[in-house]
């Protein structure tokens, strides 16, 4: 008698299953288990009959010539994925089947799993996606579909949007793209004629989840009541689950603290549940860990993590970026200054010694409240000392009623007769700066100009300073004595 529960309809695109109807597979292996194969190679010509049933034509899938039985099942991986190896799931594959994940043999005309939703897989145009209401004739009906499958058919555009890992958000707008949860269930004892809107509803609510977040993409009978299922559950809101969320549904299934209704399905088995996330961290982008090692609360979530580096990240190129440009204004600024100020101190060289004549003015202090003549410069004594060589008595050139006139030199070589005005009081600086301001303002040829003039109220200093008239005075020409 040939043990029916060991082949495996192993239908590895899950758009032949949307047309292989539940019951027309519960047929063939009925029908199988009725004859009695004693030739192995009878049972796989019966196989070869059956796999071009009705059924598959409808499809207009080319036919198999060979149902991959158990034994030949080629072992698929799942490269880049990431596990969380269920609690109580067995260390060694199951011997019912592997999860399939590789494009099936290409003889069989079959699609890959339709797991690469995020688009490295194209669709067949006559292989929709398929999906767990499709495999009962009595889910055909529209209004009996879950919510998962009234979704309209993905627009090309879209469904090659998504990245690594990504799968498409069934329902939203555009490119919607999620990090999911896949998972890898064996139902066992699935009744008949089970209503798989009941079954997403309860499988859906004992998780915490609503039944949009589920879409079974792909599914295998294993036996006559056994049916191996894959579905991505999508995250709600965010873009990828918390660890906590991941969590929770892993040790929910692995617990088997999700209550099927025994109508429906008599128990089932985690076979694999891989938790994707974005791989933003530094460390490992997608955890790998086994469910025991899976903390039940994280102390924060992934996507918490990426957030508020999300949200750090531009405010911190800001304040670089901020920094950096305050910090070039500020060498600009130097730079400029420095130029503008070498600049002025090459053009105002010349009069420095004016300015500093000037600003000595300033510093004397004004004889009461008559200010100091600004029309001729003002000499400091030590300059005048110095070029008199200390008012030596050789420099004397003469004398008249207000004192002493001595003759000098400049600093700057200018020739000069300086005159030391012997009367004293206030009342006399008055008068001495009077003159000195009068004496600066007349211009006339026949006038000596005068060149600078020093005055010290407290010292009682008053100097004038003119040009020296060299030839002599007019009484030394007239007279002969000079
Ligand atoms: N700019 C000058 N260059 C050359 N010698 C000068 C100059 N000014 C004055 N002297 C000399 O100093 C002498 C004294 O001049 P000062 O002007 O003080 O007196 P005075 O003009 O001669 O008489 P008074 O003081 O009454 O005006 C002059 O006789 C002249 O020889």
């Amino acid at each position: 008698m040939l043990q029916i529960n060991k082949f495996r309809f192993f239908i590895q695109s899950g758009g032949l299953l949307e047309e292989v109807h539940w019951s027309v597979l519960k047929q063939l292996l009925l029908l199988c288990s009725l004859l009695s194969f004693s030739d192995a190679n009878l049972r796989d010509k019966m196989l070869e009959r059956e796999a071009v049933s009705p059924a598959t034509v409808l499809l207009d899938a080319p036919a198999m010539p060979e149902l991959p039985l158990p034994a030949k099942l080629p072992f698929f991986h799942k490269p880049h994925r990431n596990r969380l190896n269920p609690y109580g799931a067995p260390a060694q594959p199951p011997n019912y089947g592997h999860y399939v994940i590789s494009a099936p043999p290409s003889s069989s005309g079959l699609s890959k799993p339709s797991m690469e939703k995020s688009g490295t897989v194209p669709a067949s145009a006559s292989l929709p996606p398929p999906h767990l209401a499709e495999i009962s004739p009595a889910q055909r009906d529209p209004s009996t579909i879950p919510a998962g499958l009234a979704q309209p058919p993905l627009p090309p555009g879209i469904s090659n949007c998504c990245g690594p890992d990504m799968v498409l958000k069934r329902g939203s707008h555009g490119c919607h793209c999620v990090y999911p949860i896949k998972l890898d269930i064996l139902l066992l004892n699935v009744s008949s004629d089970p209503n798989w809107n009941l079954f997403l509803d309860q499988f859906a609510s004992q998780l915490g989840l609503r039944v949009s977040q589920i879409e079974l993409i792909n599914f295998y009978m294993v036996s006559i009541s056994g049916l191996n299922i894959s579905m991505d559950i999508t995250p709600h809101t965010g873009i990828s689950f918390s660890a906590s969320e991941a969590a929770g549904i892993n040790s929910s299934l692995s617990a088997h603290k999700v209550h099927l209704d025994p109508a429906l399905v008599g128990d089932y088995q985690l076979l694999n549940i891989t938790w994707f996330k974005p791989p933003l961290l530094p460390q490992a982008p997608v955890s790998n860990m086994s469910p025991a090692e899976a903390p039940p609360n994280l102390p924060s979530t992934p996507a918490a993590l990426v957030t508020s580096k999300k949200v750090k990240r531009p405010s911190l190129i800001l304040v670089i970026g901020l920094g950096a440009i305050i910090l070039i204004v500020a060498v600009i600024s130097v730079v400029i200054l420095c130029f503008c100020l070498s600049r002025r101190e090459k053009h105002s060289k010349p009069f420095k010694e004016t300015v500093a004549k000037q600003t000595s003015v300033e510093a004397i202090p004004a004889v009461g409240s008559l200010r100091h003549p600004t029309s001729t410069r003002f000499l400091t004594y030590e300059e005048l000392k110095e070029a008199t060589n200390n008012f030596e008595p050789g420099s004397i050139l003469g004398e008249g009623g207000f004192g002493r006139v001595f003759k000098g030199v400049l600093s700057d070589g200018t020739a000069v007769a300086i005159k030391r005005l012997s009367s004293g009081g206030q009342q006399g600086d008055k008068e001495f700066l009077v003159e000195v301001e009068m004496l600066s303002r007349l211009h006339h040829r026949n006038l000596v100009k005068l060149v600078g003039y020093y005055s010290n109220r407290d010292a009682s200093q008053n100097l004038l300073c003119y040009e020296l008239v060299p030839n002599g005075s007019l009484e030394a020409w007239l007279h002969g004595n000079g």
